[in-house]
């Protein structure tokens, strides 16, 4: 489903924030990215996101070459991404239904076609009776669900996540986690980038970790081993 093969990202300012990744996910896997602050994490994230483009090196996603979309091609390619973002980047001039509804606007799906699909997105994220509400007037979990409702409500094939708890206590963060293993068990393909060790470490899947750019760990950790 996703393969980079040796992608390198060096940004204008010298920096390389990737050296030789190489590495395979595959369909409806379940898989944690982690590594030190400034390790390469969201780097890696946009790559996959074609919000940059590898410097060298090839990023496939289902058979598409990423690193090559002209940029007219981006959007469609994104329609088949849920991105989750920490700071869940909500419109609080609307609606919670208006805000997961958003990428079904630009999908220009039928309005009965959008207020199933919506309400079906709420009720996966357990806020079905948040609909009216103003994201604004919800704590921060739950404004957090509303961000995965969204990204969900697409049925992407592909759900990716950046530090997706950032801003949570302990047991919230375990709840969005399990949200995302929901996810994964109907079939979605999810990568979730996190610094929180602790919590990977219970989820028991694979990680991958980056140091410094490079990609020095991948598999399911039996104990520290993936954690340097
Ligand atoms: N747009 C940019 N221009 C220049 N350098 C950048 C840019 N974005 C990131 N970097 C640098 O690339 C390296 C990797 O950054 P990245 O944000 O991918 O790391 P991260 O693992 O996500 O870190 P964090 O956990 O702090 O978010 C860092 O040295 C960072 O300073």
């Amino acid at each position: 489903m996703i393969t980079f093969d040796n992608v390198n990202k060096r940004y204008a300012s010298g920096q390389d924030a990737l050296v030789r990744v190489s590495l395979e996910i595959g369909r409806g896997e379940l898989v944690f990215l982690t590594g030190h602050s400034g390790a390469g994490k969201s780097t890696l994230l946009k790559l996959l996101t074609a919000i940059e483009r590898p410097t060298r090196g090839s990023i496939l996603v289902a058979g598409q070459n990423i690193g090559r979309l002209r940029n007219g091609q981006i959007p469609y390619y994104r329609r088949n991404l849920g991105i989750v973002f920490q700071n869940h980047q909500l419109l609080f001039d609307r609606s919670v239904f208006e805000n997961v509804a958003l990428p079904l606007a630009v999908a220009g799906c039928s309005r009965r076609e959008v207020g199933r699909r919506v309400r079906a997105a709420l009720d996966k994220v357990g806020l079905l009776h948040k609909e009216r509400h103003n994201p604004i007037v919800l704590s921060g979990g739950e404004q957090q669900r509303i961000g995965i409702a969204r990204a969900v409500v697409n049925k992407p094939a592909v759900l990716v996540a950046d530090e997706p708890t950032g801003n949570l206590d302990p047991q919230l963060s375990s709840e969005i986690m399990q949200l995302f293993a929901d996810f994964n068990a109907v079939g979605v393909t999810v990568l979730v980038a996190s610094h929180d060790l602790e919590l990977i470490a219970r989820m028991r899947e694979r990680v991958l970790t980056l140091q410094a750019g490079q990609l020095i760990y991948d598999g399911i950790p039996a104990r520290e081993a993936a954690y340097p």
